[in-house]
Protein backbone atom coordinates (compact mmCIF):
# COMPACT_ATOMS: atom_id res chain seq x y z
CA UNK A 1 0.00 0.00 0.00
CA UNK A 2 1.36 3.33 -0.81
CA UNK A 3 -1.69 5.64 -1.70
CA UNK A 4 -2.47 7.11 2.15
CA UNK A 5 -4.18 9.83 0.08
CA UNK A 6 -6.35 9.00 -2.64
CA UNK A 7 -7.19 11.41 -5.55
CA UNK A 8 -10.06 11.57 -8.08
CA UNK A 9 -8.89 12.10 -12.05
CA UNK A 10 -11.12 15.64 -11.52
CA UNK A 11 -8.45 16.88 -8.93
CA UNK A 12 -5.39 15.84 -10.59
CA UNK A 13 -6.74 17.37 -14.29
CA UNK A 14 -7.24 20.71 -12.39
CA UNK A 15 -4.28 20.39 -10.70
CA UNK A 16 -2.37 19.92 -13.95
CA UNK A 17 -3.96 23.25 -15.61
CA UNK A 18 -1.44 25.42 -13.39
CA UNK A 19 1.38 23.40 -15.75
CA UNK A 20 2.69 23.39 -18.90
CA UNK A 21 2.51 19.40 -19.35
CA UNK A 22 -0.74 18.63 -21.23
CA UNK A 23 -4.04 16.80 -20.05
CA UNK A 24 -4.75 14.23 -17.95
CA UNK A 25 -5.12 10.95 -19.77
CA UNK A 26 -4.65 8.71 -17.13
CA UNK A 27 -4.25 8.05 -13.37
CA UNK A 28 -2.85 5.12 -11.40
CA UNK A 29 -1.53 5.43 -7.86
CA UNK A 30 1.92 3.28 -6.96
CA UNK A 31 2.14 0.76 -4.84
CA UNK A 32 5.73 0.38 -4.01
CA UNK A 33 6.40 3.16 -2.01
CA UNK A 34 6.60 3.85 1.87
CA UNK A 35 6.21 7.19 3.31
CA UNK A 36 4.22 9.45 0.66
CA UNK A 37 1.61 9.29 -1.39
CA UNK A 38 2.89 8.26 -5.36
CA UNK A 39 1.36 8.73 -8.72
CA UNK A 40 1.51 8.08 -12.42
CA UNK A 41 0.20 11.06 -14.15
CA UNK A 42 -0.26 9.76 -18.36
CA UNK A 43 -1.00 13.58 -20.29
CA UNK A 44 -1.79 13.59 -23.55
CA UNK A 45 2.11 14.91 -24.10
CA UNK A 46 4.00 13.00 -21.41
CA UNK A 47 4.53 10.52 -18.61
CA UNK A 48 4.95 12.42 -14.93
CA UNK A 49 4.98 11.31 -11.53
CA UNK A 50 3.17 13.23 -8.50
CA UNK A 51 3.95 12.78 -4.92
CA UNK A 52 1.89 13.97 -2.37
CA UNK A 53 4.30 14.05 1.31
CA UNK A 54 2.26 12.81 4.19
CA UNK A 55 5.41 12.60 6.66
CA UNK A 56 8.30 14.92 7.65
CA UNK A 57 8.98 18.05 7.89
CA UNK A 58 7.22 20.15 5.11
CA UNK A 59 9.39 23.03 5.58
CA UNK A 60 12.38 20.84 4.82
CA UNK A 61 10.73 20.55 1.33
CA UNK A 62 12.46 23.31 -0.25
CA UNK A 63 15.31 22.22 0.86
CA UNK A 64 14.78 18.76 -1.72
CA UNK A 65 13.62 20.58 -4.39
CA UNK A 66 16.68 23.14 -4.34
CA UNK A 67 18.83 19.78 -4.52
CA UNK A 68 16.96 18.19 -7.48
CA UNK A 69 16.93 20.96 -9.50
CA UNK A 70 20.54 21.27 -8.76
CA UNK A 71 21.52 18.10 -10.16
CA UNK A 72 19.13 17.95 -12.69
CA UNK A 73 20.31 21.17 -14.20
CA UNK A 74 23.96 19.27 -13.54
CA UNK A 75 22.94 16.54 -16.17
CA UNK A 76 22.76 14.30 -12.87
CA UNK A 77 20.10 11.38 -14.01
CA UNK A 78 17.53 12.67 -11.28
CA UNK A 79 13.97 13.60 -12.01
CA UNK A 80 14.19 17.63 -11.41
CA UNK A 81 11.09 18.81 -10.02
CA UNK A 82 8.79 20.41 -12.86
CA UNK A 83 7.62 24.01 -12.10
CA UNK A 84 4.09 25.64 -12.87
CA UNK A 85 3.50 28.48 -15.52
CA UNK A 86 4.83 31.06 -12.70
CA UNK A 87 7.98 28.95 -11.96
CA UNK A 88 6.61 27.48 -8.57
CA UNK A 89 7.87 23.40 -7.89
CA UNK A 90 6.12 23.10 -4.57
CA UNK A 91 1.91 23.29 -4.84
CA UNK A 92 -0.56 21.73 -2.55
CA UNK A 93 -3.38 19.24 -3.31
CA UNK A 94 -5.91 17.48 -0.83
CA UNK A 95 -4.54 19.39 1.96
CA UNK A 96 -0.56 18.09 1.20
CA UNK A 97 2.48 19.59 -0.35
CA UNK A 98 2.47 17.87 -3.79
CA UNK A 99 4.94 18.11 -6.26
CA UNK A 100 5.73 17.15 -10.12
CA UNK A 101 8.31 15.03 -11.70
CA UNK A 102 8.91 13.69 -15.13
CA UNK A 103 8.80 9.91 -15.11
CA UNK A 104 12.51 8.01 -15.40
CA UNK A 105 12.04 4.81 -17.27
CA UNK A 106 13.29 1.80 -15.81
CA UNK A 107 12.87 -0.84 -12.91
CA UNK A 108 14.75 -1.51 -9.28
CA UNK A 109 17.50 -3.99 -9.87
CA UNK A 110 17.66 -6.68 -7.25
CA UNK A 111 20.47 -8.50 -8.04
CA UNK A 112 22.76 -5.86 -9.56
CA UNK A 113 25.51 -6.76 -12.72
CA UNK A 114 28.74 -5.41 -12.63
CA UNK A 115 28.16 -2.82 -15.50
CA UNK A 116 24.99 -1.58 -13.14
CA UNK A 117 27.25 -1.36 -10.14
CA UNK A 118 30.03 0.66 -12.16
CA UNK A 119 27.35 3.08 -13.61
CA UNK A 120 25.85 3.52 -10.29
CA UNK A 121 29.67 4.09 -8.88
CA UNK A 122 30.54 6.59 -11.74
CA UNK A 123 27.16 7.74 -10.91
CA UNK A 124 27.23 8.85 -7.71
CA UNK A 125 31.23 9.87 -7.77
CA UNK A 126 29.73 12.10 -10.42
CA UNK A 127 26.78 13.56 -8.26
CA UNK A 128 29.54 13.79 -4.86
CA UNK A 129 31.73 15.87 -7.55
CA UNK A 130 29.06 18.72 -8.30
CA UNK A 131 27.17 18.45 -4.98
CA UNK A 132 29.98 19.65 -3.04
CA UNK A 133 29.47 22.95 -4.84
CA UNK A 134 26.21 23.02 -3.92
CA UNK A 135 24.44 26.03 -1.68
CA UNK A 136 21.99 24.46 0.27
CA UNK A 137 22.01 23.10 3.92
CA UNK A 138 20.46 20.86 5.57
CA UNK A 139 22.24 18.46 8.37
CA UNK A 140 22.75 14.66 7.99
CA UNK A 141 19.43 13.39 10.25
CA UNK A 142 21.02 9.92 10.69
CA UNK A 143 24.61 10.98 11.96
CA UNK A 144 26.52 10.13 14.52
CA UNK A 145 24.81 12.70 16.82
CA UNK A 146 21.53 10.54 15.75
CA UNK A 147 23.12 7.30 16.52
CA UNK A 148 24.41 8.54 20.23
CA UNK A 149 21.01 10.34 21.49
CA UNK A 150 18.35 7.66 19.45
CA UNK A 151 20.54 4.00 20.36
CA UNK A 152 19.65 4.25 23.94
CA UNK A 153 15.92 3.63 22.94
CA UNK A 154 16.36 -0.06 21.37
CA UNK A 155 19.05 -1.69 23.94
CA UNK A 156 16.18 -3.02 26.04
CA UNK A 157 14.75 -5.24 23.23
CA UNK A 158 18.37 -6.71 22.24
CA UNK A 159 20.31 -9.69 23.30
CA UNK A 160 22.83 -8.92 25.87
CA UNK A 161 25.55 -9.68 23.21
CA UNK A 162 23.95 -6.84 21.08
CA UNK A 163 23.39 -4.52 23.67
CA UNK A 164 27.25 -4.59 23.79
CA UNK A 165 27.96 -4.58 20.06
CA UNK A 166 26.05 -1.35 19.69
CA UNK A 167 27.37 0.50 22.31
CA UNK A 168 31.09 -0.14 21.74
CA UNK A 169 30.22 0.92 18.52
CA UNK A 170 29.39 4.23 19.14
CA UNK A 171 31.26 4.58 21.23
CA UNK A 172 34.11 3.41 18.73
CA UNK A 173 33.01 5.89 16.41
CA UNK A 174 33.08 8.72 18.71
CA UNK A 175 36.59 8.18 19.15
CA UNK A 176 37.47 7.54 15.68
CA UNK A 177 35.68 10.25 14.22
CA UNK A 178 37.11 12.57 16.87
CA UNK A 179 40.94 11.88 15.53
CA UNK A 180 40.47 12.74 12.17
CA UNK A 181 40.01 15.90 10.39
CA UNK A 182 36.72 16.69 8.84
CA UNK A 183 35.69 14.92 5.67
CA UNK A 184 34.95 16.72 2.40
CA UNK A 185 31.53 17.81 3.24
CA UNK A 186 28.47 17.91 -0.25
CA UNK A 187 24.99 16.94 -0.45
CA UNK A 188 24.11 13.04 -0.04
CA UNK A 189 21.16 11.19 -1.61
CA UNK A 190 21.37 9.56 2.31
CA UNK A 191 19.35 6.27 0.95
CA UNK A 192 20.67 5.26 -2.15
CA UNK A 193 19.38 1.34 -1.76
CA UNK A 194 19.21 -0.13 -5.57
CA UNK A 195 15.12 0.55 -5.21
CA UNK A 196 16.18 4.07 -5.41
CA UNK A 197 17.17 3.87 -8.82
CA UNK A 198 16.00 2.68 -11.94
CA UNK A 199 17.61 0.75 -14.68
CA UNK A 200 16.21 -0.11 -18.35
CA UNK A 201 18.78 -2.90 -18.75
CA UNK A 202 22.35 -1.59 -18.25
CA UNK A 203 21.03 2.30 -18.58
CA UNK A 204 20.46 4.41 -15.84
CA UNK A 205 17.04 5.72 -15.86
CA UNK A 206 17.43 7.68 -13.22
CA UNK A 207 18.30 8.23 -9.03
CA UNK A 208 14.80 9.12 -6.94
CA UNK A 209 13.44 9.32 -3.24
CA UNK A 210 16.15 12.16 -2.32
CA UNK A 211 13.99 12.77 1.12
CA UNK A 212 16.75 11.99 3.13
CA UNK A 213 18.60 14.09 1.15
CA UNK A 214 21.59 16.54 2.98
CA UNK A 215 24.74 17.96 3.61
CA UNK A 216 27.49 15.98 5.05
CA UNK A 217 30.08 13.35 4.72
CA UNK A 218 29.98 12.68 1.48
CA UNK A 219 31.35 8.83 2.32
CA UNK A 220 28.23 8.63 4.39
CA UNK A 221 26.99 7.69 0.96
CA UNK A 222 29.35 5.44 -0.30
CA UNK A 223 29.04 3.15 2.50
CA UNK A 224 25.33 3.36 2.44
CA UNK A 225 25.30 2.19 -1.44
CA UNK A 226 28.62 -0.65 -0.54
CA UNK A 227 26.88 -1.81 2.11
CA UNK A 228 23.36 -2.44 0.24
CA UNK A 229 24.69 -2.97 -3.47
CA UNK A 230 27.74 -5.31 -2.43
CA UNK A 231 26.45 -7.22 0.58
CA UNK A 232 26.11 -10.86 0.06
CA UNK A 233 23.11 -12.64 2.43
CA UNK A 234 25.57 -13.89 4.79
CA UNK A 235 26.36 -9.83 5.07
CA UNK A 236 29.93 -9.95 3.53
CA UNK A 237 31.12 -8.00 0.74
CA UNK A 238 30.54 -9.19 -2.47
CA UNK A 239 34.22 -8.09 -4.02
CA UNK A 240 32.89 -7.99 -7.73
CA UNK A 241 30.17 -5.57 -7.06
CA UNK A 242 32.99 -3.82 -4.69
CA UNK A 243 35.30 -3.03 -6.81
CA UNK A 244 33.27 -2.50 -9.40
CA UNK A 245 31.28 0.27 -7.79
CA UNK A 246 34.51 1.49 -5.90
CA UNK A 247 36.78 1.66 -8.88
CA UNK A 248 34.12 3.40 -11.12
CA UNK A 249 33.38 6.15 -7.93
CA UNK A 250 36.86 6.66 -7.66
CA UNK A 251 37.77 7.81 -11.22
CA UNK A 252 34.95 10.98 -10.49
CA UNK A 253 36.59 11.70 -6.83
CA UNK A 254 39.25 10.43 -5.34
CA UNK A 255 39.17 10.25 -1.56
CA UNK A 256 41.36 11.73 1.05
CA UNK A 257 44.08 9.77 3.01
CA UNK A 258 40.86 10.87 6.59
CA UNK A 259 38.41 8.72 4.33
CA UNK A 260 40.46 6.22 3.83
CA UNK A 261 41.58 5.53 7.28
CA UNK A 262 37.54 5.94 8.36
CA UNK A 263 36.29 3.65 5.42
CA UNK A 264 35.97 0.83 7.97
CA UNK A 265 34.44 2.48 10.43
CA UNK A 266 31.86 4.40 8.32
CA UNK A 267 30.44 1.09 6.95
CA UNK A 268 29.95 0.34 10.37
CA UNK A 269 28.11 2.98 11.26
CA UNK A 270 26.05 3.15 8.18
CA UNK A 271 25.26 -0.66 8.80
CA UNK A 272 24.32 0.91 12.54
CA UNK A 273 22.23 3.49 11.09
CA UNK A 274 19.72 1.21 8.94
CA UNK A 275 19.86 -1.33 12.10
CA UNK A 276 18.50 1.23 14.89
CA UNK A 277 16.25 3.15 12.22
CA UNK A 278 14.40 -0.03 11.29
CA UNK A 279 14.83 -1.26 15.06
CA UNK A 280 12.82 2.06 16.05
CA UNK A 281 10.05 1.48 13.84
CA UNK A 282 9.36 -1.67 14.88
CA UNK A 283 9.75 -1.63 18.26
CA UNK A 284 9.93 2.29 19.66
CA UNK A 285 7.52 4.50 16.81
CA UNK A 286 5.56 2.11 14.51
CA UNK A 287 4.43 3.55 11.29
CA UNK A 288 0.74 5.04 11.18
CA UNK A 289 -0.05 2.90 8.38
CA UNK A 290 -0.21 -0.41 7.82
CA UNK A 291 3.06 -1.21 6.13
CA UNK A 292 5.09 -4.25 6.46
CA UNK A 293 8.60 -2.94 8.72
CA UNK A 294 12.00 -3.16 6.58
CA UNK A 295 14.23 -5.73 8.75
CA UNK A 296 16.45 -4.91 11.15
CA UNK A 297 18.37 -8.11 11.46
CA UNK A 298 19.80 -7.58 7.99
CA UNK A 299 21.57 -4.85 9.00
CA UNK A 300 23.14 -6.45 12.13
CA UNK A 301 24.07 -8.97 10.27
CA UNK A 302 25.96 -6.39 7.93
CA UNK A 303 27.68 -5.09 10.79
CA UNK A 304 28.46 -8.27 12.12
CA UNK A 305 30.10 -9.50 8.97
CA UNK A 306 32.37 -6.33 8.68
CA UNK A 307 33.58 -6.81 12.48
CA UNK A 308 34.39 -10.35 11.93
CA UNK A 309 36.02 -9.98 8.67
CA UNK A 310 36.78 -6.53 8.54
CA UNK A 311 37.42 -4.09 5.30
CA UNK A 312 39.69 -3.90 2.95
CA UNK A 313 41.68 -0.83 2.41
CA UNK A 314 39.74 1.13 0.13
CA UNK A 315 41.73 1.64 -3.41
CA UNK A 316 44.38 3.93 -4.50
CA UNK A 317 43.50 4.99 -7.94
CA UNK A 318 46.56 4.00 -9.48
CA UNK A 319 45.74 0.32 -8.18
CA UNK A 320 43.24 -2.22 -8.30
CA UNK A 321 40.34 -2.36 -5.57
CA UNK A 322 41.24 -5.91 -4.01
CA UNK A 323 43.16 -8.89 -5.69
N1 LIG B 1 10.44 10.10 -10.99
C1 LIG B 1 10.05 8.80 -10.97
N2 LIG B 1 10.08 8.07 -12.10
C2 LIG B 1 9.65 6.78 -12.12
N3 LIG B 1 9.17 6.14 -11.05
C3 LIG B 1 9.11 6.81 -9.87
C4 LIG B 1 9.56 8.17 -9.77
N4 LIG B 1 9.37 8.57 -8.49
C5 LIG B 1 8.85 7.52 -7.83
N5 LIG B 1 8.68 6.46 -8.65
C6 LIG B 1 8.09 5.14 -8.32
O1 LIG B 1 7.31 5.29 -7.17
C7 LIG B 1 7.81 4.44 -6.13
C8 LIG B 1 7.66 5.15 -4.80
O2 LIG B 1 8.42 6.37 -4.84
P1 LIG B 1 9.33 6.83 -3.62
O3 LIG B 1 9.76 8.23 -3.85
O4 LIG B 1 10.41 5.80 -3.39
O5 LIG B 1 8.25 6.78 -2.44
P2 LIG B 1 8.42 6.58 -0.88
O6 LIG B 1 9.26 7.74 -0.41
O7 LIG B 1 7.01 6.61 -0.41
O8 LIG B 1 9.08 5.24 -0.67
C9 LIG B 1 9.24 4.12 -6.51
O9 LIG B 1 9.68 2.92 -5.99
C10 LIG B 1 9.16 4.10 -8.03
O10 LIG B 1 8.68 2.85 -8.46
N1 LIG C 1 15.57 2.87 3.07
C1 LIG C 1 15.51 2.80 4.51
C2 LIG C 1 14.35 3.56 5.07
C3 LIG C 1 14.66 5.05 5.15
O1 LIG C 1 15.40 5.36 6.29
P1 LIG C 1 14.78 6.26 7.48
O2 LIG C 1 15.89 6.43 8.46
O3 LIG C 1 14.34 7.57 6.85
O4 LIG C 1 13.63 5.47 8.05
C4 LIG C 1 15.55 1.33 4.97
O5 LIG C 1 15.73 0.48 4.10
O6 LIG C 1 15.45 1.05 6.17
Amino acid sequence: MAVFTPLSDAQVAAFLEDFDVGTLVALQGVAGGTENSTFFVTTDRRELVLTLFEQGEHEELPFFVELLDYLDEHRLPVPGTIHDRNGVALHSLAGKPALLFPRLPGRHPEAPNLTQCRILGDTLGRLHAVSQHFPGHRPNPRDLHWLKALHHKVLAYLSPDDQSMMKNEVDEYEIAFSDQPELPQGALHGDLFRDNTLFEGDRLGGIIDFYNGCTGDLLFDVAIVINDWATGDDGRLDMERHDAILEAYLTRRPLTDAERTLWPIMLRMTALRYWLSRLLVVYVDPPAHDLTPHDPERFRTILRARLDHGTLPIPRPDSKVSS
